[in-house]
């Protein structure tokens, strides 16, 4: 087995070039038996095996950099740099990371997770190296999708300003995780082949053979000059636009080319573009047929490509997709909108039944807020579904464009609280302290995914700002009831009266704080338990009421303790002159949460009804 002899990059270089096609191919037999039983992110990994390895073979990390964009397709890179051994642990608690990881491999240099950075820090590199007097190189490895975001351009404009030497590999599969989208990228995967370049050289000179001497025809002549002109504008133009040259298009899966442009490029001077074609999923027949159902999996048959069945329990996404979607066939003026992630948010329900209504605006998480401000300016009700830690990305369109104008945009922030194997870039755990201050937001979490249905339906009759968040993964299978009604705003349920304190939680944690109340009934500590429903606007009444009644609050959020959900509860009692009364606060502690399963990362940050109950007992000793 070649792979076996590989512990590190030199290793690869020992091999000759005619060896790597097996390498590949051993490479792609263990990605899928890996993955296949712990899930991972596949398509994009089978799709940059020779990608990856021809990089290796022609650059030297660590010296040299190459910077992954998302990083989800480094697995072949992981293999190659001395994770092999450890490579069934990725994305397993306390294994190694999905993604690369500074303090994973000094080969990994620069972390990732989410899109489009990958330019701009391989430029910072760059430039690092060029003020060191250093003659490394730097690669940015970025896809079609990442380059819709809006970073990826800012990072080119500078690139093509600075003219330090840089190599942007664009690896194009024309794949975001569900088809790419956008005029850019449909521009950029237009290939030239030799016969449409000749059919237009043909007609070039028609048209210059052609030119009348004057009259009317000269329009005539002018817009056939300016569509074939338009047909000689190629994605190279384009990136040289930019200030880069261009290399493409170039056959990702085909190794002696990728070697012999990779080592032309490490001579070469200033930015250069790579185009590199390939084909997500490449060589599992399920994963290049439905590339969308395989860019991230759990585990499955390899031998089919299906999945085990799934819980039957109805996803917090699924009934969030399927309610927006009742919703709007009552409301013309309701609009959905998705950052690349149709499936991942639900949105696919809303694109199949109302596809009009229905606008995927890229990996563009900045332009998506302010694009449903817009619409929400003419009279429209935006329903932006994006995950929490991606909105972190347009923290100030919900400011300047959102609250500010105080436009009813509705913000559903899906996989808020810890999402499991994607690990600390993943993890929704900041929108309740990054938004709750924003003055004319409205901001709910439900307790359950009935709750969710009711709250969709008070955000979109609200004509203001809302700002909903749910959990990754399935609800409790609560009956959904048929009919969707206003919630009172900023008002909480009691949901159990208690005499020795009461638990306050928000979303997520709501019903793990119910069953800590049984367990603690059983121990004869008497705890009530408010559902809070609104962050913004806290239920003061209710709040202030428990306290004064028990003295004691403990307070449960799935988010962090800074400037979360208990810090607000805080200050409701500080402003009412209230900090007499004892209150303990129960969350995401000030550090970085690593992967693992989510009931494991709930457990290990006592949000769980076990951590809960222990905590309340703790408290009650002081
Ligand atoms: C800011 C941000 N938004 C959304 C995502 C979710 N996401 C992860 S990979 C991906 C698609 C990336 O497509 P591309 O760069 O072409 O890579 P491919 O999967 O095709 O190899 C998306 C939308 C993310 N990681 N970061
Ligand atoms: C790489 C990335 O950002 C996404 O693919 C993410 O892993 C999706 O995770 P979900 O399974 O929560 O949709
Ligand atoms: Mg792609």
């Amino acid at each position: 087995m070649l792979l076996e002899t590989i512990q590190n990059p030199a290793d690869l270089k020992k091999l000759t070039p005619e060896q790597l096609p097996d390498l590949a191919e051993e490479i792609r037999s263990f990605l899928l038996s890996t993955v296949s039983e712990t899930g991972g992110h596949l398509g994009s990994n089978l799709g940059a095996v020779e990608l990856s390895l021809a990089l290796h073979y022609c650059f030297s990390t660590p010296q040299d950099k190459i910077v992954w964009d998302v990083g989800h397709q480094a697995y072949t890179h992981k293999l190659l740099t001395g994770r092999r051994d450890r490579f069934a642990t990725q994305r397993q608690y306390k294994g190694i990371s999905g993604f690369p990881k500074r303090c994973e491999s000094e080969h990994d240099a620069f972390g990732v997770g989410h899109a489009s950075t990958s330019i701009s820090a391989a430029l910072g590199m760059a430039v690092a190296d060029n003020l060191d007097q250093k003659k490394n190189n730097v690669i940015a490895v970025i896809g079609d999708g990442s380059l819709t975001g809006g970073i990826a351009f800012e990072g080119l404009n500078q690139a093509g300003h600075l003219k330090k030497n840089l190599i942007v590999v664009l690896n194009d599969n024309e794949m975001s995780i569900s088809k790419n989208v956008g005029a850019f990228s449909a521009f950029v995967s237009r290939k030239m082949t030799t016969r449409h370049f000749r059919e237009l050289k043909k007609e070039m000179k028609e048209l210059l053979t052609s030119i009348p001497a004057f009259g009317k025809d000269i329009l005539k002549f002018a817009r056939r000059a300016e569509n074939s002109l338009k047909g000689f504008l190629t994605p190279g133009a384009l990136f040289e636009a930019l200030g880069f040259d261009y290399i493409g298009p170039i056959d990702g899966h085909d190794l002696p080319g990728l070697i012999e442009v990779f080592n032309n490029a490490r001579e070469f001077d200033g930015p250069l573009l790579l185009h590199v074609m390939t084909t997500k999923g490449k060589g599992y027949r399920p994963a290049e047929e439905t590339p969308d159902k395989f860019h991230g999996v759990g585990a499955f048959d390899l031998s089919t490509g299906k999945a085990p069945a799934k819980s039957s329990t109805i996803s917090y996404t699924e009934v969030f997709g399927r309610t927006l979607v009742d919703l709007a066939k009552e409301d013309p003026k309701v609009v959905a909108i998705t950052a690349a992630m149709p499936d991942g948010t639900g949105l696919n329900f809303f694109s199949d039944a109302l596809p009009d209504r229905f606008f995927d605006v890229g990996i563009a998480e900045q332009h998506g807020i302010c694009f449903a401000a817009g619409l929400a300016a003419d009279g429209f009700k935006p329903v932006a579904a994006i995950y929490s830690s991606f909105m972190q990305r347009a923290y100030d369109q919900v400011f300047h464009d959102v609250c500010l104008q105080n436009l009813p945009v509705v913000i559903a922030m899906d996989r808020a609280g810890l999402v499991g194997d994607d690990g600390p870039t993943h993890h929704g755990v900041f929108d309740l302290s990054f938004m709750r201050h924003l003055p004319g937001l409205t901001f709910m979490a439900p307790k359950d995914e009935n709750e969710l249905r009711h709250m969709l339906k008070t955000a979109l009759e609200l004509k203001a700002p809302v700002a909903l968040r749910y959990p990754r993964g399935a609800g409790y299978g609560v009956p959904l009831d048929k009919k969707m009604e206003c919630l009172p705003i900023g008002k909480g349920e009691l949901l159990r009266e208690g005499t020795d304190l009461t638990i306050v939680a928000i979303g997520s944690t709501v019903m793990p704080a119910v069953k800590a109340a049984e367990q603690l009934a059983e121990q004869g500590i008497s705890a009530g338990v408010v559902n809070a429903r609104f962050i913004k606007p806290l239920d003061a009444d209710l709040i202030l009421g428990q306290a004064r009644a028990t003295g004691r609050i403990v307070t449960v959020e799935e988010n962090v303790l800074q400037g979360g959900f208990g810090s607000a509860v805080l200050e409701l009692l500080q402003d009412n002159a209230m900090s007499q009364v004892k209150v303990k606060r129960l969350g995401i502690p000030d550090q970085y949460i690593e992967q693992g399963t989510q009931a494991q990362l709930r457990k290990d940050v006592g949000i769980d009804a076990d951590g809960i109950a222990a905590a309340v007992q703790a408290f009650l000793k002081n």
